[in-house]
This record gives structure tokens, sequence and C-alpha cells, in this order.
């Protein structure tokens, strides 16, 4: 299987003024196909190519795939992606996302290098009917709330509600409980996050952008569930998200800073 090259500029935003679906910065590719710039359909199976001739890092893939994140303004959504990104927790005052900003991040499922496009979408009301443009596109959607703040949970119905009318019918959905390192703050427990993740068939987890826990994870199990898809013939078991994020993910209480 040969691999793609990624562009040098791997991050860009698009303002929220040019709603344009396919506006993601320096390189015309089509996120989420496999052959970047091709006319594939964003959740078409990648094809069959020759293999690699070396080259690692983040600079080579072999399938690649859009990855939005929702949720409410405040939820975390860009401390998450730069946690998973770069390692690091944004502290201090709180920017909120103007428009759409997306970071690209090679990561390694079993031997196979997925290209995650990680759209970072604005949560204030404002920016809507932007992201909404956005969503069609997507393979993958991480809805997120806020351990801290009920209305944010209270909101992801409104949410499911736009991921309906909006996203691909097969998009891969993984809901998340946010900034679980508050402990003294929570408002939404645990289980209120799995009995409504349960009600909406989704797989759930909490997070910290702050400590860290659970986001690779919950980034790797949507590479693994897309790789997996995308496969014609899998000559590995099926992997299972619910499964594996429920098998894998951590407690809070193992994390608090
Ligand atoms: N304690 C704690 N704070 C967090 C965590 N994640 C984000 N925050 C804080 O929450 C605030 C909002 O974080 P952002 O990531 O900017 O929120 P957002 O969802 O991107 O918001 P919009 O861009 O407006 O949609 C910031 O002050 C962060 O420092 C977390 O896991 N734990
Ligand atoms: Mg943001």
């Amino acid at each position: 299987m040969s691999r793609k090259k990624t562009s040098k500029s791997k991050a860009g935003s698009v303002p929220a003024a040019s709603a344009l679906p396919a506006a993601n910065g320096s390189r015309p590719a089509r996120p989420g196909s496999a052959h970047p710039g091709s006319e594939t359909p964003p959740n078409g199976p990648p094809q069959p190519s020759r293999p690699s001739l070396g080259g690692g890092g983040d600079f080579y893939y072999d399938v690649a795939f859009k990855v939005m994140l929702v949720g409410d303004s405040g939820v975390g959504k860009t401390c998450l992606l730069v946690r998973f990104k770069d390692g690091a927790f944004l502290a201090g005052t709180f920017i909120s996302t103007v428009g759409i900003d997306f970071r690209n991040k090679v990561v390694d499922v079993d031997g196979m290098k997925v290209k995650l496009q990680i759209w970072d979408t604005a949560g204030q009301e404002r920016f809507r009917s932007v992201t909404h443009a956005y969503y069609r596109d997507a393979h993958a959607l991480l809805l997120l709330y806020d351990v801290t703040n009920k209305a944010s949970f209270d909101n992801i119905q409104a949410w499911l509600t736009a991921i309906q009318e909006y996203a691909r019918h097969d998009v891969v959905l993984l809901l998340l409980g946010n900034k679980v390192d508050s402990a003294q703050e929570r408002v939404v427990k645990r289980e209120d996050g799995e009995k409504l993740a349960k009600e909406y068939g989704l797989p759930f987890m909490e997070t910290s952008a702050k400590t860290g826990l659970n986001v690779d994870l919950a980034f790797t199990a949507i590479a693994k569930e897309l790789k997996q898809r995308s496969m014609k013939a899998p000559s590995e078991p099926r992997f299972r998200l619910h499964d594996y994020v429920k098998r894998e993910g951590r407690g809070a209480s193992c994390c608090r800073p």
C-alpha cells in the first residue's frame, strides 16, 4: 500500500464568512478521501494502493478521514483537539472559536497510517449555519458536553437533531462528557451521560482536555472504527466501537490533577 503525502500546512481555518465545505486550507483535498484531491465520495472506501516504500512521521498516510468536534460553546472542543494534537492544555482566557478550524494528525492503527483531519467548530449559536454546512462531509463526529455545565448536557438532544438533519446517515458518533478533572464543579453525573448515550445508542466516554484523560483513546477509537469500515474485506475481527470505549475508557478518579 503506498502512502499519501500530506501537505506541509497542517492547520487551516475558515472564517465564518466563507462557509464552503470544500475550503480546507492549503491542499485541495476532499477530506475523508483516501486519495486527496480525487472525487472519491467522502465516505467512500479507500482505494487499494501499492505497498509503502517507507516514510514515517505525520507526513505519510494510507487513508484519511474527516472528523468534526461539535457541542456548545465552552465545552472544550478546541482544548480537546489541542490536547490530542500537541499534548498541551490551553489554560487561561477562553478564546471562543470563530467559524471553523482544522488540524491534521496521523495515527497508527494496526500498522496502517490513518490521517484524521479534525475540524473544530464554533459552538456559538451565531455560527450554526456555517458549521452545519460541513456536517455532510464528516465521517465521524465527536459530540461534547461539559460535565460542569448542565445546559450543555441538556442541549445534546438538540445537537443530535441537527446531526440527524445535516450529517450523513452512517456518520460515526461518539458522545464525550468533558472536564471531568473539575470534580468539585461537576453537575452531570457519569451515570447521566451513560443513560443518555444508551437512550440514543451512542458510545460514550468521559474526558479531560486538562489532564488528557481518555483524549487519545477517543480519537484512536474513531480512527479504528473508520479504518475498519473502509476495509473491503477486513482480515481482523470486526472492531466494535461501543465495546472498545467501554473497555478501554478510564474513570475520572484515576487522573485528578
Ligand atoms: N478544567 C477543565 N477546563 C477545560 C477543559 N477543556 C476546556 N477547558 C476550559 O474551558 C474553556 C473553553 O474551552 P474551549 O476548548 O475553548 O471551548 P470550545 O468548546 O472550543 O468553545 P467554542 O470555541 O466557543 O465552541 C477554556 O477556558 C478551557 O481552558 C477540561 O478538560 N478541564
Ligand atoms: Mg473552540
